[in-house]
């Protein structure tokens, strides 16, 4: 692994994992100020939906380092500011919100003349959120076990590892927890174009968890579940609709249409701060475009004819009806999910709550 995590605040700064260069350089860097942390869950020097949650928390923090404000009316005026610049940097993840959300309603229960203190207010609750991400994303792994074979095959999309989130992983996650848990795993890593978030960053992964894999193109899943032996497909998820439908990396809904003609089972990790219970289906769901550059070149190499025109949606909903079932650290969602998702977010709360007030 990498010498640090994803993401960490050091020394009033945060310090991410440049994830562009990966895997052939592991390089770090520090941002001082908000509108930096905006340009990089932008540019996808952190990317992967928890793990932008958290960074935009500790945006937040930043954000009321660096403010001049000399009042507190100021400094809530300059921190509402900074939450419309992080929130508008990527709209897909539902993290991203939850997490600056969760910020700012602490930030305005707060009672104090002292920008100081709200400051240091910020700063604990973006380590919390941090820390509840590590913990959540253990709790899928292991309330996921009971759905796995002892030998088991998958098929895994993008990057849902230790690098999407602040450590560990969720569908990454669970693929880990089998693996430690003595299971006999092989996963079949989808490539995931055009930023080959599966050939680049999962495969590094698994390569230094010593979890034996092979690389797929997208578009051999299906042969794949034809030809070989595959027992389940993982995913993550950027957001989840009431009724279960379900918004992850393009590619997503291809793969599970694929294992619904294969029988496959299709399971999505999906903490809690993924779900989002205001919308009632996946049509709600704003889907990132990203720009055409990415699709026609790779890495500035030109791929298509000059001025050849793409389409670069970088999400699509998969419909509740191809998910088997939704693992969440609260336990397994099986459809309907209009009645388990509630449940599963309701419980998630409650133990928070809990946690917090035995830390106090
Ligand atoms: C635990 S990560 C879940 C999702 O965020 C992941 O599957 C995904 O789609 C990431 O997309 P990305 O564009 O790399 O941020």
């Amino acid at each position: 692994m990498a010498p640090y995590r994803t993401l960490e605040w050091r020394n009033d700064a945060l310090v991410l994992l440049d994830q562009r260069l990966l895997p052939h350089e592991v390089r770090y860097i520090t941002l001082t100020r908000v509108e930096e942390v905006a340009e990089a869950i932008r540019n996808m020097t952190v990317r992967g939906a928890p793990a932008i949650g958290a960074t935009a928390a500790y945006g937040m923090a930043l954000a009321a380092l660096q403010s001049p404000a000399k009042t507190v009316e100021d400094l809530l005026r300059h921190l509402e500011q900074a939450a419309t610049l992080l929130k508008a940097s990527r709209p897909t993840a539902v993290n991203l919100a939850w997490a600056v959300d969760r910020i700012m309603s602490l930030v305005n229960a707060l009672s104090t003349n002292d920008p100081t203190q709200i400051f240091h207010t910020i700063l604990n609750e973006a380590h919390t959120i941090a820390e509840e991400d590590v913990q959540t994303n253990r709790q899928i792994g292991l309330n996921a076990l009971p759905l796995l074979p002892p030998k088991v095959t998958f098929i895994h999309h993008c990057n849902t590892g230790a690098l999407a989130t602040v450590d560990y992983g969720t569908a990454l996650g669970i693929i880990r927890t089998a693996h430690e848990h003595g299971h006999e795993v092989f996963v079949y890593v989808d490539e995931t174009r055009p930023r080959l978030q599966g050939a680049r960053l999962t495969a590094w992964e698994l390569q230094q968890l010593g979890i034996p894999f092979q690389i797929i193109v997208d578009g051999a899943s299906g042969f794949v579940m034809r030809t070989r032996k595959v027992d389940a497909v993982v995913v993550g998820c950027d957001r989840v609709a009431l009724n279960g439908d379900t918004a992850n990396k393009i590619g997503t809904y291809n793969l599970a249409l694929a294992a619904h003609a294969h029988g496959v089972p299709f399971y999505v990790a999906a903490p809690t701060s993924t779900i989002d219970l205001s919308l009632p289906n996946g049509a709600a769901i704003p889907i990132e475009e990203r720009s055409e550059e990415e699709i026609v070149a790779f890495d500035g190499h030109p791929i298509a004819p000059v001025g050849a025109p793409a389409f670069n949606p970088a999400f699509d909903v998969t419909p509740a009806q191809y998910i088997t079932a939704i693992i969440t650290e609260a336990g397994i969602a099986y459809p309907p999910y209009e009645q388990s998702l509630p449940y599963q977010v309701e419980t998630a709360k409650k133990w928070r709550e809990k946690f917090r007030s035995l830390n106090r």
